[in-house]
């Protein structure tokens, strides 16, 4: 009997990355933003963000707690699968993570990346980032050009796992319980721009509409919870770009300050958007929003995003051996693994889990998924994808 983990021989949690001193603030910065039109006061208000904070973000602190819950979980299931971790734009860098477990023997790889949702930003640019790690690992040990050592795969866009939504439902929970009175639930995520929204079709719903899907699923189970009806909206936070370019709205401060003037007292603030406490919620809600709803006199508590709640890291490891199935399966039908693994995703052989009205999203993304390039047919190479360079 093959391991419930196979083909995998090593998981990968890809996470962006985030500063761990004061000297690291503008060259992470300057990675974050490289060919992205985000004007320079953005940058120095954000790069005051991370100063507010001594320098350092909370993100990589969290990714190695879960790092060591995933492991955890693993070995408690009796799961043989090292965990490493890489991220996108600050160490341990991805290319350093593949060329490790390259040296411990890995060969096919499967991905976790700390965002729920499918977008540009949340699996595009990792995919992207992954391609060009592979091309380099690949030069690295003499691989003639565009030849990988290691295949990675990755697990769907988990926003509507029921892992995730669980743990978004308990912290919601106790967010009210310790608020104690009525209060308006105000789930926040990332804005996004409007060209990456429709950009974010591709494979399955929109961004937005991916975000609405857990939100109606999360506030129906915490009225149940709490038995008492909620009132809900959904709020983007964080937004850059320079003010002639259209982003997702409301902005989470706008809304509080509309939500006051209708009346409403109470808030909880529900991350949805996040996996963890990092620099966007310590910042953009911890201080920014709860400031707003001090100023407009609301009461507000944020409710914890999802960090190594046990549902949530249960369901992340659910995923990777769903995700290994639907890899084995594909081996069982043919000899190209991309090719063969959009024939078993289309045939959805392997049992997908999911809370609320959408479909599970695709394992494996359409050509042209998320892309933000317009011009050309293909933009920048990406991994785990059937884009036909890949
Ligand atoms: C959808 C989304 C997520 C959620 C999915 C996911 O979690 O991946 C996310 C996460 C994060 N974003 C982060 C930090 C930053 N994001 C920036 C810029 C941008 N984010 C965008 C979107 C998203 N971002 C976009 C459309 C831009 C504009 C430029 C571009 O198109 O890329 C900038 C540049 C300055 C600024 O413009 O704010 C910074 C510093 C950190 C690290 C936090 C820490 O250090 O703790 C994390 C986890
Ligand atoms: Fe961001």
């Amino acid at each position: 009997m093959r391991s419930p983990v196979a083909p995998y021989d090593a998981l990968l949690l890809f996470s962006f990355g985030g500063p761990d001193g004061p000297d690291d603030v503008l060259p992470f910065l300057r990675n974050v933003t490289r060919g992205k039109n985000i004007p320079d006061e953005r940058l120095a208000v954000v790069a005051e963000h991370y100063h507010h904070f001594g320098g350092a973000s909370p993100i990589n602190g969290q990714n190695l707690a879960l790092q060591k819950a995933l492991t955890e979980e693993l070995a408690r299931r009796g799961l043989d699968l090292p965990v490493v971790w890489g991220n996108r734009n600050w160490e341990p860098y991805t290319r350093d993570a593949l060329s490790a477990a390259y040296s411990d023997g890995a060969r096919r790889m499967v991905a976790v990346v700390t965002s729920a949702y499918s977008s540009y930003s949340g699996c595009r640019q990792y995919r992207e980032n992954l391609w060009a790690s592979l091309d380099e690992l690949g030069t690295d040990v003499g691989l003639g050009e565009g030849e990988h050592p290691l295949v990675v795969d990755k697990v769907r866009s988990y926003f509507n796992h029921p892992g995730f939504v669980q743990a978004n439902v308990d912290a919601v929970t106790e967010a009210f319980e310790s608020i104690g009175r009525d209060a308006r639930l105000v789930f926040v995520t990332h804005s996004i721009p409007d060209t990456m929204e429709e950009a974010s079709q591709v494979s399955g719903a929109s961004y937005s509409a991916q975000h609405l899907d857990v939100a109606a699923t999360v506030a129906a189970a915490v009225e149940e919870r709490i038995g008492r009806p909620v009132t809900w909206d959904l709020a983007y936070c964080s937004r850059s770009g320079p003010p002639s370019q259209p982003w997702l709205e409301p902005d989470v401060n706008d809304h509080l300050t509309a939500i006051a003037a209708q009346g409403v007292q109470a808030v909880v603030l529900s991350p949805i958007g996040f996996v963890s406490d990092h620099m966007e919620v310590a910042f953009d809600l911890d201080t920014e929003a709860l400031a707003t709803a001090a100023e407009l006199g609301l009461v507000a508590v944020r409710a914890d995003s999802v960090g190594t709640r046990e549902p949530f890291v249960r369901g992340l490891v659910d995923l990777v051996l769903e995700r290994a199935a639907l890899a084995r399966d594909a081996e069982a039908s043919g000899p190209h693994p991309v090719t063969a693994d959009v024939v078993a995703d289309a045939a959805r052989p392997v049992p997908e889990a999911t809370a609320g009205a959408l479909p599970p999203y695709r394992s494996v993304c359409r050509p042209g998924c998320c892309q933000m390039r317009a011009g050309t047919p293909t933009g920048i190479p990406a991994a785990c994808s059937t884009d036909p360079w890949s």
